[in-house]
């Protein structure tokens, strides 16, 4: 049990791959509320790019990026919401509530019911909320395709629609109706760029296991599902800088060859002669390239691209990359 015998509020924070979590994720961390948060991070891939675009100020931020939270890292889950709880009773660490940013493809299904269904988790902690982020660019084709996109959507206590700026009001209203199909509970709110009232998302005491149990009676039982086994991912890591020119020549191709298959890419640049990290990603035909911080001089300038896609040629994809390399 926590001190003060209360429970640590928990937010699941889910979407479909490039839906805008980190962005609400950043600027969730940057308000000032004066609420310390420990941040539990899954990412879809080898490597964590997330880690390094979320804004370090003083929270725990745990990474887990060796497999889907939903399935094979569920007891690193478990194992780390126990960590933190323990060195938190002990007073080593201090934080006030947990959000969990799930990877993309996870069914939040099976990492709400750890709050229900492992003891030492119910102990400590109480499930305030599952946010769900839906992309009004590309929400539409991701519920045709990936029943994870629905069941993010259906488990929702809230709905968050990013993007809204990039399509028409009718095409918000389409997509409301058809989210409304699907969870009729959750109420939906427009956010720009992470840009929302917290008091919609925090302390919500949205969850209802109740509300669950209606529409998934064994929702406390069934821990089977299953994930596109044809979406996968690949990594590519240099030291070698990057002729930028090449590489932006490069990547422009690859999107106007393979858009459609690319469900997201996002990686860390080491641009020759460039002092500065570069960040970009994107969904689909949607890319975007920021300068970030300053490379350290004592720090080893690695680029990192991560590729999530169905039926991505991935041979054809480093080729391609090796040759954009200085
Ligand atoms: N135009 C527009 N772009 C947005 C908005 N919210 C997020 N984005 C952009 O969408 C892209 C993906 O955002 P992220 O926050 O990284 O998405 P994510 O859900 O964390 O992605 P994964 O964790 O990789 O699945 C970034 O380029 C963001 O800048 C928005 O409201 N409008």
């Amino acid at each position: 049990m926590t001190a003060g015998n209360a429970k640590i509020p928990v937010t699941i924070l889910t979407g479909f791959l490039g839906a805008g979590k980190t962005t609400l994720l950043n600027r969730i961390l940057q308000e000032r509320h004066g609420q310390r948060i420990a941040v539990i991070e899954n990412e879809f891939g080898e490597t964590g790019i997330d880690g390094e675009l979320l804004i370090q100020g003083d929270e725990q931020i745990v990474e887990m990026n060796n497999g889907c939270i939903c399935c094979t890292v569920r007891g690193d889950l478990v194992r780390i919401l126990g960590d933190l709880a323990q060195k938190r009773a002990a007073q080593e660490i201090s934080f006030d509530r947990v959000i969990i940013e799930t990877t993309g493809l996870a069914d939040p299904a099976p990492v709400a019911q750890t709050f229900f269904v492992e003891d030492d988790v119910y102990a400590s902690y109480h499930l305030d909320a599952i946010i769900t982020v839906v992309d009004a660019v590309h929400a539409m084709q991701q519920l045709d395709a990936h029943h994870e996109a629905q069941e993010q959507v259906g488990f929702a206590d809230r709905i968050l629609l990013s993007k809204t700026d990039l399509v028409t009001p009718e095409a918000v209203s389409v997509l409301t109706a058809r989210l409304n199909n699907i969870n009729l509970r959750a109420p939906i709110h427009s956010v720009h760029f992470g840009q929302t009232d917290l008091r919609q998302i925090l302390d919500i005491d949205g969850f209802s296991l109740d509300a669950i149990l209606q529409i998934e009676p064994d929702f406390l039982r069934d821990v089977s599902h299953a994930h596109d086994d044809d979406v996968t991912s690949f990594v590519f890591g240099s030291e070698r800088p990057f002729n930028l020119e090449k590489l932006e020549t490069f990547l422009e191709s690859i999107i106007a060859d393979y858009g459609p298959q690319l469900l997201r890419y996002k990686g860390i640049i080491h641009a020759h002669n460039d002092p500065q990290r570069i960040v970009f990603q994107g969904v689909h035909m949607l890319m975007s390239g920021d300068h970030t911080t300053q490379w350290q001089p004592d720090e080893r300038k690695v680029s990192t691209l991560v590729f999530i896609g169905t039926d991505l040629p991935q041979d054809y994809f480093n080729e391609g990359l090796h040759l954009c390399l200085v």
